[in-house]
């Protein structure tokens, strides 16, 4: 059991790990699918939610690409990324930092403007009816050609004042980061922020070079970090986030279970570690279910929640100003909550 007494869902946060294509629910992508006139290989929603069972990375990313492929218009990407906001914000965030995949858009044919005017129409509707801030970062299919990430970037820098950052992502054995070395680069050169998926099921090194070779300003997943102490000590030393998801790991099996997980002991050894949901409509919660799951299995305090959603806001890509606003929304919901800030 836990001192847990309080609400979580209205604890201010920030989500640092969201790919958009992965808060597709079933009824919206049969929703899309008609209005698309496309066929999904299910006969109902019930029967492509009784899909939603994974052995690993892999298999979920194969449902995940397959079903996305109700997404075709802009308005497409604004109705996802409005109702994503919508279940967000009733989980308390109040600044999300979204992942799209484009090159799993522009290459069945939709246009890459389409995908980031979408979503863009969207945040620009939050920001203005509900005070959410966030923005959109870029990433790159590390399981396809080099040739093809060069391509998508030199077509986002055409619009780049449409994206905060960049990021790397889908199958990762067996695809290193050092791979993207120079894509990286010239996306930093432009400006861009820099964030790399490793250490989800990929080996601690891939850590190590995403830091190194990417210069990765936060590390998605970086769960794997807990086999190399020594990379532990540089990520605290080095006041790096984790962006951790823990439903999405018990889901895909990179732990065996929530009680197994190491985000308490990543935490106890001084990381920023955040929690956040990864792919929501796939792994059974959005960013507040996971911040009650796993308070209550790794038996966290109402403090130790507090800091997570302060490491949140603090790793953000948001302005000064913004931060130091959530972060005092912060600590009145700590106030009012009545959590012992020692
Ligand atoms: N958990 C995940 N890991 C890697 N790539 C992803 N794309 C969407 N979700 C992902
Ligand atoms: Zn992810």
């Amino acid at each position: 059991m836990t001192d847990a007494t309080s609400d979580l869902f209205t604890l201010p946060k920030a989500e640092l790990h969201l790919h958009i294509e992965g808060t597709l629910e079933p009824e919206l992508a049969f929703e899309l699918a008609d209005r698309n006139r496309i066929r999904l290989p299910y006969e109902s929603v019930d029967q492509l939610a009784s899909r939603y069972s994974f052995t690993d990375l892999q298999s979920f990313l194969d449902l995940y690409y397959a079903t996305m492929t109700v997404l075709r218009t802009e308005d497409d990407f604004a109705e996802l990324t409005r109702r994503y906001l919508r279940r967000a914000t009733a989980q308390g965030v109040r600044h999300a930092e979204i992942f799209f995949d484009p090159q799993a858009h522009v290459s069945r044919g939709v246009p890459f403007e389409a995908v980031v005017d979408g979503i863009g129409a969207a945040l620009a509707e939050a920001a203005r009816d509900q005070d959410v801030s966030g923005g959109l970062i870029l990433c790159f299919l590390r399981d396809r050609p080099v040739v093809e990430a060069e391509q998508i970037l030199t077509t986002a820098l055409a619009r780049v004042d449409t994206l905060i950052g960049v990021g790397l992502d889908s199958a990762e054995v067996g695809y290193p980061p050092s791979l993207f070395a120079d894509v990286f680069g010239r996306a930093r050169a432009a400006g861009l922020h820099a964030v790399a998926h490793a250490g989800e099921e990929g080996p601690a090194s891939y850590i190590g070079e995403a830091l190194d070779l990417l210069e990765a300003e936060r590390i998605d997943h970086g769960i794997r970090a807990v086999e190399d102490p020594a990379l532990v000590g540089r990520l605290a030393h080095e006041e790096t986030a984790l962006t951790v998801c823990p439903l999405s790991n018990v889901r895909l099996r990179a732990v065996p279970d929530l009680t197994a997980h190491p985000l308490r002991s990543l935490m106890d050894a001084g990381v920023r570690v955040t929690v956040n949901s990864d792919d929501p409509a796939y792994f059974g919660g959005y960013i507040g279910d996971n911040f009650v799951a796993v308070q209550d299995a790794l038996e966290l305090t109402d403090l130790d929640m507090m800091r997570i959603a302060q490491n949140s806001v603090e790793s953000a890509f948001a302005p000064l100003d913004r931060k130091v606003a959530l972060l005092h929304e912060i600590d009145g919901w700590a106030a009012r909550a009545g959590v012992p800030l020692t």
